[in-house]
């Protein structure tokens, strides 16, 4: 069942700018993912580094996404989506789905197979979480999207990738001594 709250009012941020909570959110490094979802709206993805785990019982990840992107309204009527985490040969896909690409273009950079959910997995993901939307929480710009995961690909020989200081910086895997 999804669920949507009032959005919190814009006074209860005043006191710190803006440009001063990017400047320090920008100081906290965060895995890169693409987030995608196909069916009845349409398929679509965009680039989130607002994605965090909530609960393991049932399995819950959330994602951040700012209602005003243009994939907004596709996101909010399929209720499915997949949370693709990229490795360190992804940068320039994870800039193609930064915004402003057209949709096609975003997704013929890649090759996907889509989940039981019908939303694509990006192919060489270091995970890819199939997910269903239980909850929606709007706060300011942004609509939190609550994601139950039905079903995960790993593929975990890849390096990471992080986006930290508004760069993106390989994360070597240490191998495991045998
Ligand atoms: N949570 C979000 O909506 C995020 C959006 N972005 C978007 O990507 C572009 C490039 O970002 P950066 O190079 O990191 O420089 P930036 O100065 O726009 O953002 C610095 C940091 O502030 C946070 N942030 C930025 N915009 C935000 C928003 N609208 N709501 C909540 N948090 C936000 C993120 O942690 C981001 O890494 C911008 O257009 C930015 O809006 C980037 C990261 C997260
Ligand atoms: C590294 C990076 C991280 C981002 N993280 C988020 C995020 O967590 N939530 C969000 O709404 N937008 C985020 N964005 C911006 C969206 O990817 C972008 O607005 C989205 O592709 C929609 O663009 P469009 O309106 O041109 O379709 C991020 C962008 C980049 C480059």
């Amino acid at each position: 069942m999804t669920m949507a709250t009032q959005p919190l009012a814009p006074a209860h941020c005043a006191g710190v700018e803006k440009q001063l909570f990017r400047d320090a959110m920008a100081q906290l490094g965060s895995a890169v993912n693409i987030i995608t979802t196909d069916g009845e709206a349409g398929r679509a993805g965009f680039t989130a580094s607002a994605v965090c785990s909530v609960t393991d019982s049932p399995p819950t990840l959330l994602v951040c996404l700012n209602r005003s992107a243009s994939v907004y309204p596709v996101f909010q009527q399929n209720q499915v989506l997949c949370v693709n985490t990229l490795s360190d040969r992804h940068e320039s896909l994870s800039n193609l789905f930064g915004g402003k690409t057209a949709m096609e273009q975003r997704f013929a950079a890649a090759s996907w197979a889509p989940m039981a959910s019908g939303s694509p997995a990006l192919q060489g993901a270091l995970t890819s979480f199939d997910c269903r939307v239980s909850q929606v929480a709007s706060v300011g710009t942004h609509d939190i999207f609550f994601c139950e995961v039905i079903d995960i690909l790993r593929s975990d020989d890849s390096h990471g990738l992080v986006y930290f200081d508004r760069r993106y910086h390989p994360l070597i895997r240490q191998k495991t001594p045998a």
